[in-house]
């Protein structure tokens, strides 16, 4: 039957961000815990709407042990707010750990960097090049759904340390894809890859680009690229002069990270490659 409202009980915020509050819930028929992010539509444009439907339908049927399972949507025309219910991460997000570790100068152990890398590269690889029907054709076609927003703030744990990848692209159909420093500066132009700064497509290399300094984040405790601004960050991007990440970390581990931070995308590994690395495949089999 329909979902209400009332169906959840809501308890403390646990994030916010540019896409809408996310709040802890407790789902009454049988006392599991969630999290649903609460959109006010009011404030979005018919684009964004239209956007926002089109990324839930894509997140409603992407099932993957590493992407945030969504549960269900509930319209609350009352308020005039959306409701996205999603599977709860107990461990937080990835920007906190780090920012944590940072803190506390404590460096992130390679495994954990490996374990990471290797479940984010097979949520990826389930967007990129996932097989899906297609209705018209009866034929499988891969997904090529882009992430487009990945960055530690969009990663979250769950409680045995697995790694989710948050919502796809939620956060740039609700806020304005172009970057005013002063509002992303919270994160987003240190993951932008130097085609996406240059205005050129998108494409699951820039996705690779972004996961390249996600990785790089969790062993150097900061971006690969930092600039006090926009245009100076930017023209670091587009050289792409990266420093080693720490020697405490292993020459396995640079090369992966380096590959991934080229900055010409065709020379950065597509999922498919990035699979074939053997610690890669060792950590993505040890989640199952
Ligand atoms: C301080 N906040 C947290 O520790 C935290 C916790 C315990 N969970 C979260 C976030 C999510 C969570 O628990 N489930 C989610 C599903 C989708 C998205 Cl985009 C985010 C989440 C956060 C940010």
């Amino acid at each position: 039957q329909d979902v209400q409202m009332e169906d959840y009980e809501a308890l403390e915020s646990i994030g916010s961000g540019s896409f809408g509050m996310i709040r802890k819930v407790r789902r009454k028929a049988d006392g599991q815990i969630l999290a649903r992010k609460e959109i006010d539509f009011r404030k979005m444009t018919s684009k964004e709407k239209e956007q926002l439907v089109s990324e839930v339908n894509i997140l409603k049927d992407l099932k993957h042990p590493n992407i945030v399972e969504f549960l269900e949507r509930v319209i609350d025309r009352e308020h005039s707010f959306i409701y996205i219910i999603m599977e709860y991460c107990e461990g937080g997000d990835l920007a906190t750990v780090i920012k944590r570790h940072r803190e506390r100068s404590v460096p992130i152990p390679e495994d954990f960097v490996w374990r990471v890398m290797a479940q984010l590269v097979s949520a990826l690889d389930e967007c990129h090049c996932g097989l899906v029907l297609d209705e018209e054709t009866q034929k499988m076609i891969p997904r090529h759904i882009l992430h487009r927003d990945l960055k530690p703030d969009n990663v979250f744990l769950d409680a045995k340390k697995n790694v989710k990848l948050g919502d796809f692209g939620l956060s740039r159909s609700l806020t304005d894809p172009k970057l005013n420093f002063a509002k992303t500066y919270v994160g987003t132009p240190y993951y932008m890859s130097p085609e996406l700064l240059s205005e050129s497509l998108y494409d699951s290399k820039s996705d690779i680009w972004s996961l390249g300094c996600v990785v790089y984040e969790m062993c150097a405790l900061l971006p690969p690229f930092l600039a006090d601004t926009q245009s100076e960050l930017t023209a670091k991007i587009k050289y792409g002069m990266v420093s080693r990440i720490p020697n405490r970390y292993s020459e396995e581990l640079n090369q992966v990270v380096k590959a991934m931070l080229q900055v010409d995308p065709r020379r950065r590994p597509t999922t498919t490659e990035l699979l074939t690395v053997p610690k890669l495949q060792l950590f993505a089999k040890q989640q199952e």
